[in-house]
């Protein structure tokens, strides 16, 4: 069972509150006004269905609606003032609360919950993450290096909030700014050192992140994405260049493999910030201050070296499937270099606790070994390419056989597209069902096959290609079709776990129905819980690794 609003905020505040005045908020912050009368705080919250009691009901205006049309409902629910904006302020008029108000309510939010929750930049020490792909790995790379430190731990992003002993779903990837904020507070409360964080373009464009102070900041990458809300590559980088302000990121680990990557480490250098540069690809920036080299399969996935300044080199492996972990595994490692760890410190722990060989909910989530058996969320043309190429076995005997579908309801236009790409670059193509939303299944199972069929004439191509439906039945086919030296590749859901059907929910996840498939057909399978698994090395690792190289 899901929680619900006011539940899930629970789960994300602080035991203790302090009371904080109004007028001490509107002191703190030029922008708010307050003529009222005396009244203290305790919380802060930007929906009325997740209000505690002592909140400040931050109403701010919508795309669809005004927040303050909700000031009843925050009040019933404990609300002890609003702040608002000037229609706000009418609309809450006869709330029978008191009223701040300010005219740009989202630029003074994250002032205002850093006031309130008391956060502070030493705690915990927070290591942000963003770029269009890759973030959620390299959260979970840095969460579990930090934690091999010896670090309590916290994460934020968008499987996940881990601030305690529960883990928490995600609704966003970045939450609200109160929510980030109160975050901090109880991350700190309960002893947590260090916290991994996904930092979306959204989050960036709408200040969530604000009043935070980030000890190191890693770009991943950026291609095209999202444009529907920045609708420029320019403004989409002027978004992501947000988190690398010299006041919101003490130091910076920039990845310069894209021409995006390399224009904003030479902006962040400019404004005197500490900065390190990553090259990843072969060939980028080898004057960058860490470069990648030797990679070279390690089980499933690569070792490599990192060579940065002063002749410093480090040998690090992933168990991750694709030569993109290779660059996710070396961001984080780079991050915590910049967060001024000591070298030796950090080659002896990533010597012997392998802590880059971790379970990412659905990211390249290996479930077997043999057949290599390997989920992942791969939902798009390009992603779907590099994955299958991701888990391509080296020896010429070994087939990828992968299963996927398309989305309903959403761009019908990719369909023949994933099935084409499927086709050139696996072996065995199970065509299945994603979510198919409101839309007939069957219809969009046909317009992927098309695209499959069609390369297959056109091209020339191998592929075998062929229907199965439902999902878990077509997974238990591909199963049944693996030998032991091929691989198994379950793209589009990760780590989702309902599919809707008509606009009904069923309980789907890909991985208990991979696993499910492997055992009925004999395969061992790896431990795994369901949210972040404690898969230890040996298990990960496999009885046979051997024979399959990168993409
Ligand atoms: C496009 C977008 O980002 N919208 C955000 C925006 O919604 P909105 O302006 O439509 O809000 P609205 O429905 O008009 O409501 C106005 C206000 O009334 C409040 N309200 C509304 C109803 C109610 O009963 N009570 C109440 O208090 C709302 O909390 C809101 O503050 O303000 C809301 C409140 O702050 C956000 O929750 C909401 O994020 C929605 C849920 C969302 O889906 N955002 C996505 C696009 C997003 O941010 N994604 C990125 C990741 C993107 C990626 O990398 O793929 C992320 O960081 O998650
Ligand atoms: N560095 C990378 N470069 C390109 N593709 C990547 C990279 N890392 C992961 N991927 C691919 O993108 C998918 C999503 O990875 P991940 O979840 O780590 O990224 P993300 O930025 O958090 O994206 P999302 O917000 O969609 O989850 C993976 O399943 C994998 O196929």
């Amino acid at each position: 069972m899901g929680l619900n609003h006011q539940e899930a905020e629970r789960e994300f505040r602080p035991a203790r509150h302090d009371r904080v005045q109004l007028e001490e908020i509107s002191a703190a912050v030029d922008e708010i006004d307050y003529a009222g009368p005396a009244a203290a705080v305790t919380g802060v919250c930007l929906d009325s269905r997740a209000v505690q009691p002592g909140d400040l009901y931050v109403a701010l205006p919508g795309a669809r609606v005004h927040g303050a049309r909700f000031a009843a409902a925050a009040a019933a629910a404990g609300a002890a003032a609003i702040l608002t904006d000037d229609e706000g302020a009418s609309l809450a008029a006869g709330s029978g609360l008191p009223v701040l108000s300010t005219t740009a309510v989202r630029s003074v939010i994250g002032r205002v919950a850093s006031l309130v929750y008391g956060t502070r930049a030493d705690a915990p020490a927070l290591f942000g993450v963003t770029g269009t792909n890759g973030k959620t790995t390299t959260t979970y790379f840095l969460r579990s290096l930090l934690r091999a430190l010896g670090h309590e731990t916290g994460l934020i992003g968008t499987i996940e909030i881990v601030a305690g002993a529960t883990p928490v779903p995600s609704v966003l990837t970045t939450p609200e700014a109160p929510q980030l904020h109160a975050l901090m507070a109880r991350m700190r409360e309960g002893g947590i050192t260090a916290a991994a964080m996904e930092v979306s373009s959204h989050s960036l464009d709408y200040q969530r992140v604000a009043g935070l102070a980030f000890q190191v900041s890693g770009f991943t990458n950026l291609t095209q994405d999202h444009l529907d809300l920045h609708g420029t590559m320019e403004d989409y980088f002027a978004s992501k260049a947000g988190l690398f302000a010299a006041e919101t990121s003490r130091s910076a680990v920039v990845t310069v493999d894209d021409e995006w990557g390399t224009r904003l480490a030479a902006e962040r250098r400019a404004s005197g910030a500490a900065t390190l540069t990553l090259a990843t690809a072969a060939g980028a920036a080898p004057d960058a201050d860490w470069v990648v080299s030797s990679i070279r399969p390690h089980g499933l996935g690569h070792a490599f070296e990192l060579h940065g300044p002063r002749g410093a080199v480090l040998q690090v492996s992933t168990g991750l499937p694709g030569l993109f972990n290779v660059s996710n595994a070396a961001l984080a490692v780079v991050m915590i270099v910049a967060s001024g760890a000591d070298l030796g410190t950090l080659q002896q722990t990533l010597s012997t606790l392998d802590p880059l060989t971790v379970e990412v909910p659905g990211r390249m989530q290996v479930i077997g070994t043999r057949p290599a058996a390997v989920v992942d969320f791969a939902h798009n043309a390009d992603a779907l390419e590099r994955a299958i190429d991701a888990v391509r076995p080296a020896d010429t005997g070994g087939r990828v056989i992968v299963v996927f579908g398309a989305t309903g309801d959403r761009d019908a236009t990719k369909r023949p597209v994933m099935g084409a790409v499927a086709a050139r670059h696996a072996d065995v193509v199970v065509v299945t069902d994603d979510d198919p939303h409101g839309e007939d299944a069957a219809g969009i199972r046909a317009a992927v096959l098309e695209g499959a069929r069609a390369a297959v004439r056109a091209e020339n191509l191998a592929a075998d290609v062929v229907e199965s439906a439902p999902r878990a039945r077509a997974i238990e086919h591909a199963v049944q079709l693996a030998r032991p030296q091929d691989t198994v590749l379950i793209a589009g859901r990760g780590h989702e776990t309902i599919q809707e059907v008509q606009g009904v929910d069923h309980a789907l996840d890909d991985r208990v129905e991979l696993r499910r498939a492997l055992l009925a057909a004999g395969h061992s399978v790896l431990g795994g819980a369901p949210i972040e698994g404690s898969t230890t090395r040996d298990e990960f690792r496999g009885p046979d690794p051997e024979g399959v190289k990168s993409s």
